[in-house]
C-alpha cells in the first residue's frame, strides 16, 4: 500500500480492529501492525485479531446498563466488533457472551478481506510518523511502551488483571451441575456447581492457604488489582462470606430438578454457594469459570477446583494467569477526541489509554478510528464521545477534573433520553445502586484508570 493519506493502526486487538474497520469504511486506506504470531504477547494465545484472552463476555445486553447501552449505540454506529460480537453470540442468560474462537477468526478474515485494509504482522518498536492509531492494551511490547514513555515523558500507571480457566464440558458431572441463568433471565444458560455449607468452608479455606504462583515485580510494588476483577483467592482472603456475595452468590439459582423453585417447601434446597460457568463456544464443548481468575499456582488451580461439586473430574484446557496491565495517564495526555494534545495525528485508544474491557476498547477504537479517517480527510471538526455513556462520562470527567478536560459541548449521543437521565443522576444501574455516577461509568466505560492516577 502507497497511498500517501494512509493510516497506520497499531495493534490488532479489540480496539485496533475497530479502528481499522472504521477508518477503511471511511475510504480510507489503512496499514493495522500486528505483532502476533510473530511475537505473542503474555496472555494471547492465537494469531487472530480480537482475540478475548479471559472471560468470552461483552457483559450484560440490558441498555439500562452501561455495557448494554454502550453495545446498542455501537450497533447503530455500525460497530463490526458488536456486529460480530452478535453473530457469534452464545446463550449466556441476560450477557452478550461469543464463541471467541469462531469471533476472533471471523474479524481476521473479514477485515483481511476489505480492499483498503492490509494486515501487517510484525512488532513495532517505534511510533511512526504520520496519522496514527495506537492500540497496543496494556501489554504493549517493551520497545514500543519505551518509546511511548519517551514521549509522553510520564511513567506507566498500572493495575494487575488475571484470566480464569476453562474447562472441558465433558468432564464436568452433569448429574451435580444444573442448567439456569440467574433469576430464570433468558434461556437456562449456564452450569451451576452447587456447594453446601461444609463443601464452601472447606474450599474457602483451601483458597486462603493455596499457593501463589511466583509474583516476581508484583510483590514489591504491593500489587493494586482491578476491584472488578479481583482474583478467586484475593476474594476469599477478604471474609469468609466475600464470594457468597460475589460471584458464587447462590441467590436466583435453582436446580430445575429438584422442583419448582418458588415452592415455600423447596427453600431449604436452596444451595449455600454457588460456582457458575458460561459456555465457551457454540458446540458448548468448553466452559469458562465465571469469577475464577486466578493467579494460584497451576498444580494448586487443578487441586482446589476440583473440590467444587461436579468438577471432581474436570478437565482444564487453559488455567489462570494473572499479568500487569499498564496504561497511560490519558486526562494528562489526550483530549477528548482521543488525540494526544502534544501531537495531534496521533490517536490513542483501547486498554492503552485506560478504557478496560472488550466493551469499552471497541467503544474507544470506533471513536479513534473515527477521528483518524476524519483528520486524514482534513475535515476541521472531529466527533468528539458521540455515545450516551461516553458523553455522559465525558461531561462529568469535565466537570470533575474541569483541568483535564475541555468542556463538552450538550452532546448526548444517539439515545438522548437514556443520556439526560444518567447526567441528571436518575438513572440508576441495579447493583451499582449505591456507587456515584463515577464509579458507574469508571467501571464499564471510561478513562477512568487514568482518571484513578490525578483526581
Ligand atoms: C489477564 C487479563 C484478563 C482480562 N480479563 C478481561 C475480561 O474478563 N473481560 C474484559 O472485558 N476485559 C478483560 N481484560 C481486559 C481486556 O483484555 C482489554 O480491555 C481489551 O482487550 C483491550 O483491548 P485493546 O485493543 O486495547 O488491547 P488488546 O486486546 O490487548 O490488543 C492489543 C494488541 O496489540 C498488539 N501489540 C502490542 N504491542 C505491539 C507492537 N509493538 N506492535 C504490534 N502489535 C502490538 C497485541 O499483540 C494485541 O493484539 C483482561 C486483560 C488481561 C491482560
Amino acid at each position: 500500500m502507497t497511498n500517501d493519506n494512509v493510516i497506520q493502526v497499531i495493534g490488532g486487538g479489540l480496539a485496533g480492529t475497530e479502528a481499522a474497520w472504521q477508518i477503511a469504511q471511511a475510504g480510507i486506506p489503512v496499514i493495522l501492525h500486528e505483532m502476533r504470531p510473530l511475537r505473542s504477547s503474555p496472555a494471547h494465545h492465537t494469531e487472530h485479531l480480537a482475540e478475548l484472552v479471559c472471560s468470552n463476555s461483552f457483559g450484560a445486553q440490558a441498555s439500562d446498563r452501561a455495557s448494554g447501552l454502550l453495545h446498542e449505540e455501537l450497533r447503530q454506529l455500525g460497530s463490526v466488533v458488536i456486529g460480530k460480537a452478535d453473530s457469534h453470540a452464545v446463550p449466556a442468560g441476560g450477557a452478550l457472551a461469543v464463541d471467541r474462537g469462531q469471533f476472533s477468526q471471523d474479524l481476521t478474515e473479514t477485515l483481511s478481506r476489505h480492499p483498503l485494509i492490509e494486515l501487517r504482522r510484525g512488532e513495532l518498536h517505534a511510533i511512526p510518523e504520520g496519522v496514527v492509531v495506537l492500540a497496543t492494551g496494556p501489554l504493549t511490547s517493551p520497545d514500543l511502551a519505551a518509546d511511548l514513555h519517551r514521549f509522553t515523558g510520564m511513567e506507566y500507571l498500572s493495575f494487575f488483571d488475571a484470566a480464569s480457566p476453562i474447562i472441558v464440558g465433558e468432564s464436568i458431572d452433569r448429574d451435580i451441575a444444573f442448567l439456569a441463568s440467574r433469576y430464570d433471565k433468558g434461556d437456562a444458560a449456564y452450569l451451576n456447581c452447587p456447594m453446601n455449607k461444609e463443601q464452601y468452608l472447606q474450599f474457602w479455606q483451601a483458597l486462603c492457604t493455596a499457593e501463589q504462583a511466583e509474583l516476581k515485580d508484583f510483590e514489591r510494588e504491593n500489587a493494586k488489582f482491578f476491584e472488578a476483577c479481583l482474583p478467586i483467592e484475593e476474594l476469599a482472603r477478604r471474609g469468609e462470606d466475600t464470594m457468597r456475595y460475589g460471584p458464587l452468590k447462590p441467590v436466583g439459582l435453582f436446580d430445575a430438578r429438584k422442583g419448582d423453585f418458588r415452592a415455600p417447601e423447596n427453600q431449604s434446597e436452596r444451595p449455600y454457594a454457588v460456582v457458575q460457568l458460561r459456555q465457551e463456544d457454540k458446540a458448548g464443548q468448553l466452559w469458562n469459570m465465571v469469577g475464577f481468575q486466578t493467579n494460584l499456582r497451576w498444580g494448586e488451580q487443578k487441586r482446589i477446583f476440583q473440590m467444587i461439586p461436579g468438577l471432581e473430574n474436570a478437565e482444564f484446557v487453559r488455567l489462570g494467569v494473572m499479568h500487569r496491565n499498564t496504561f497511560i495517564n490519558a486526562p494528562q495526555l489526550l483530549q477528548p477526541s482521543l488525540q494526544f494534545k502534544n501531537r495531534p495525528t496521533l490517536l490513542g485508544a483501547g486498554q492503552l489509554i485506560g478504557t478496560e474491557g472488550y466493551t469499552a476498547a471497541a467503544a474507544g477504537g470506533w471513536l479513534a478510528g473515527t477521528n483518524a479517517a476524519r483528520i486524514a480527510l482534513g475535515k476541521d471538526s472531529l466527533v468528539l464521545p458521540p455515545t450516551t455513556m461516553m458523553g455522559a462520562l465525558f461531561e462529568f470527567i469535565s466537570s470533575a477534573a474541569p483541568k483535564h478536560f475541555q468542556p463538552m459541548p450538550p452532546n448526548f449521543g444517539i439515545l438522548p433520553e437514556l443520556g439526560e437521565k444518567i447526567k441528571n443522576k436518575q438513572l440508576r444501574y441495579g447493583r451499582y445502586r449505591d456507587r456515584s455516577l463515577f464509579d458507574l461509568a469508571s467501571w464499564k466505560a471510561g478513562l477512568s484508570l487514568g482518571l484513578a492516577g490525578v483526581i
